[in-house]
């Protein structure tokens, strides 16, 4: 059997650091997976690895049963795995439809300088995840944590994905903002899209996701639904001290 994405026995070695010990994990179609732990345990290393943003020390990543391991990151994207980043990472001189714009242009030099901008589409994907026709002119230093998180999820969505990673989606945000990032997430959760979320915010997680897979220092330290995880005395231990 097959899964949108499987990881098998990858280790990920930074000089001497092990930041991913053997992890083995599947994610099911249109199933919405959180990964959980402290700082350092090692999340946004596994996204790194999925996008080949980083090349695992050993091991395989399968997407729908074929290794991608050694496929650079825009062939990943090709097959419809995408990424937000903790730490929105927008081009400042560009406005909300020009970052957009970059998502939705094909991997190839000719056709982008050729084609012409689907202007139709880049609206329809900002209004889509809650900017305003207002807003779609505004450069990113014009935009608040909430905005710069819309225009993550709408860049990556341009790529058209049936896989999204999305990565401390609620970090920074208001109440206000985190409804309306949840509420877009479960519209494609109820669309189909199979998702990995990675949050520190357990509260607005738990809604959001099927299963959870708890990680300390590189290994996955529990699995299972989001109250057995957060039950394991293990992820009480490393992730809450405790307590
Ligand atoms: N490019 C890198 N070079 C060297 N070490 C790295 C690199 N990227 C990550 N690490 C180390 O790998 C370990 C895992 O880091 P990672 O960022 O994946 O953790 P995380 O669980 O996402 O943490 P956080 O919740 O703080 O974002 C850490 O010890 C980190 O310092």
């Amino acid at each position: 059997m097959s899964y949108p994405l499987e990881l098998k026995d990858v280790v990920k070695r930074f000089g001497g650091l092990t930041a991913t010990n053997h992890m083995s994990f599947e994610v099911n179609d249109g199933e919405s997976l959180g990964l959980i732990g402290p700082n350092g345990a090692g999340k946004t290393t596994i996204f790194s690895l999925i996008m080949g943003e980083h090349r695992q020390t050993s091991g395989e990543i399968l997407c729908n049963g074929e290794d991608i391991s050694s496929l650079p990151t825009y062939a990943r994207i090709g097959r419809g795995v995408c990424r937000t980043y903790q730490i929105p990472r927008p081009f400042s001189e560009m406005d909300v439809l020009e970052n957009i714009r970059l998502g939705l242009m094909p991997n190839n030099l000719w056709q982008m300088l050729t084609r012409n901008p689907d202007r139709y589409r880049e609206i329809e994907l900002a209004l889509s995840v809650g900017f305003s026709e207002d807003d779609l002119h505004r450069h990113p230093a014009e935009l608040s944590m909430g905005d710069l998180r819309k225009l993550e999820l709408a860049r990556t969505l341009a790529t058209d994905p049936s896989i999204m990673l999305l990565d401390e989606v609620f970090a920074g945000l208001t109440a206000g903002e985190i409804a309306q990032i949840a509420e877009l997430i479960n519209k494609k959760r109820a669309e189909g899209m199979t998702l990995i979320i990675v949050s520190h915010d357990l509260r607005s997680l738990e809604p959001l996701i099927d299963r959870a897979i708890a990680m300390n220092h590189g290994s996955i330290v529990a699995e299972g639904s989001f109250a057995k995880v957060m039950a394991d005395p293990d992820v009480r231990a490393s992730y809450l001290g405790g307590e």
